[in-house]
Formats: structure tokens, C-alpha cells, sequence
């Protein structure tokens, strides 16, 4: 499989990783995930302007131009022939000797990107029946908005939820419902669309961007207002967004029903609104 690590096209196998890269010994790294339909890089530029704003927080000088970056994205893509896929890209801070907490010089060490992309498919199947999720306590740093690799928080979580017999992780931090473990977490009451807003205890989805336009355009009233794990259970309808997941029913939490235990109208509304936009990027 063909790979993105610097300015370099190679086969997977020519990687070279040192065993002192920070982030493979810290963590100390950022990443975005784009999809790709039909060959069209979906919200392309948020990504990248969202990897730059990482980079900011975490005090890191990205090596190369958004222009730069997004010509090897797309030259991956062609060179991998694929057409519907994931991109995942990572910057780490690069390799220092030895191994020291203390951020080293960017001078003498160059932050270190790499890239691979994967097919991937809608979730369409899934998207039709809804997920089961379970509550998991929301112990993450106060970072979250940082779409930083160190993601153990993320991991735990979900973990706990898949141990308990759950699909997916709803984040819960002094019983205010937050995110899901990979995605925003949003609910319906009364056909009014809650979710918690932006801030250092969520990531800026992406894909968050996009349903705020869908909600404007479709007259569904938004509120960017945390809300609690009891009023999630009496809620209407929920969902959860990423690129990846795009908007995914969760259909129970907890074993109890989130309205009548199905994909939600407003939630289905929603997706077929973002399938459309989609569409529309794509014949542009
Ligand atoms: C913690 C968290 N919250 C929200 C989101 C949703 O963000 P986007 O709408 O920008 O995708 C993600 C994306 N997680 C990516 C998406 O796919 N795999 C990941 O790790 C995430 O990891």
C-alpha cells in the first residue's frame, strides 16, 4: 500500500519510524481523517485549517504550506487509485535523542508527517438500524479540542463501553453529556437539535460544521447548549457525527430506548440533507 511519510510517495514498507519519534514514544502529535467520495476530498480545507490550529496549541511549526500538504493528499489518493476512502494523516514533533520530556529545538528536529488512506463505504447498513450505546465518565484531559494522537482517554472509554456489551461510548463529564468517543454527540427534544458546544471539552467536529448549515437550511432550530445524561434519556431522538461515521443513530443508551428506539425523522432529515451535500461537492 502506498503511503505519505514527509514529501515522499513510498510503499508502506520503506517507512522508516524511529523508536525515538515522539510521537510513537509520547503521543506528542496531531492528526485530521477526510473522506473521500467519489474522488472529492469532503471539507478538505477545514481539515487542513484544523490540523494548523492544533499545531498552534501544541506549539508546533507545521514544515510545510496547507497548499504543500493538500498536493501530497491528493497525490496519495491518486497513486492508491482510490476513489472512496479515509485519509488519516498524523504530524508528529519529529525525532529527538534522547528521550526527554522538554520539547527539543524544531530547528534540529523536523516534525514528521506521514499519511495512509483505506476504502472505505457509508455506513449505510448501520446508519439504517442505529447503534447501541453505553454511558462512559467522561475522564479525557481538558484539551479535547486539540485533534491531538494522544487519544488513550478515547480508547478507555470506549473500552469500557464495548465491555459492557455497548457499540459506541457516550462521554459524560459532571453529568453533562460531552461527545462520543470519536464523534460529536448531538439530541433531539420537541425538534429542537442540541449539542454541546465548541470549547476545550469537545473536539470542533468537522462534520458539526456542515449539520449547522443543514439545520439552518432545513428551519430545524439549533442549540449549542451541554445538556445533561438524564435529559439525553428523555430525549427525542440522538446521533452522533464524524467524517467517517457521518451521522450515525444511537438508538439506546444504557439499554433504554433514546424516543421510540429507532433512527429518529429529524436525524434521518438531517443525513439525507448531508448525503446531498455531498452529492452536490462532488458534481461541482
Ligand atoms: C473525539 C472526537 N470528537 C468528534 C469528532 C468528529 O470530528 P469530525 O466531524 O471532524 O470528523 C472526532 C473525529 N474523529 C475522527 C473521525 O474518524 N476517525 C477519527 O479519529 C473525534 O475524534
Amino acid at each position: 500500500m502506498k503511503v505519505l511519510w514527509n514529501d515522499q510517495i513510498v510503499d508502506e514498507s520503506e517507512v522508516k519510524i524511529d523508536l525515538e519519534d515522539r510521537g510513537y514514544q509520547f503521543g506528542d502529535g496531531i492528526y485530521e481523517v477526510i473522506r473521500i467520495y467519489d474522488g472529492y476530498m469532503y471539507m478538505e480545507k477545514e481539515h487542513l485549517d484544523r490540523l494548523w490550529v492544533s499545531a498552534e496549541k501544541i506549539r508546533m511549526t507545521l514544515p510545510f504550506t496547507k497548499e504543500a500538504l493538500s498536493e501530497r493528499l491528493h497525490q496519495l489518493a491518486k497513486e492508491a487509485g482510490l476513489e472512496n476512502a479515509r485519509v488519516y494523516f498524523q504530524v508528529t514533533r519529529g525525532t529527538a535523542k534522547p528521550r526527554l520530556h522538554d520539547f527539543p529545538d524544531p530547528k534540529e528536529v523536523p516534525p514528521v508527517l506521514m499519511a495512509d488512506i483505506q476504502p472505505a463505504s457509508r455506513p449505510t447498513a448501520k446508519q439504517t438500524i442505529g447503534i447501541r450505546a453505553g454511558f462512559v465518565e467522561d475522564k479525557r484531559w481538558l484539551h479535547c479540542d486539540i485533534k491531538s494522537i494522544s487519544l488513550l482517554g478515547n480508547l478507555l472509554a470506549l473500552d469500557e463501553a464495548k465491555q459492557n456489551g455497548y457499540e459506541e461510548a457516550v462521554l459524560v463529564r459532571d453529568n453533562y453529556v460531552t461527545e462520543a468517543s470519536a464523534s460529536n454527540l448531538w439530541m433531539v427534544k420537541n425538534e429542537v437539535l442540541y449539542t454541546h458546544p465548541d470549547g476545550n471539552l469537545i473536539l470542533p467536529g468537522i462534520t458539526k460544521i456542515k449539520i449547522r448549515e443543514i439545520a439552518k437550511a432545513l428551519g430545524i432550530e439549533l442549540k449549542e447548549e451541554a445538556f445533561t445524561d438524564k435529559e439525553l434519556l428523555a430525549a427525542d431522538e440522538c446521533f452522533k457525527t464524524s467524517s467517517v461515521a457521518e451521522i450515525m443513530p444511537i438508538i439506546e443508551i444504557d439499554n433504554q430506548k433514546i424516543g421510540d428506539g429507532m433512527p429518529g425523522k429529524v436525524t434521518k432529515k438531517i443525513l439525507h440533507a448531508y448525503i446531498e451535500a455531498v452529492n452536490l461537492s462532488v458534481q461541482a
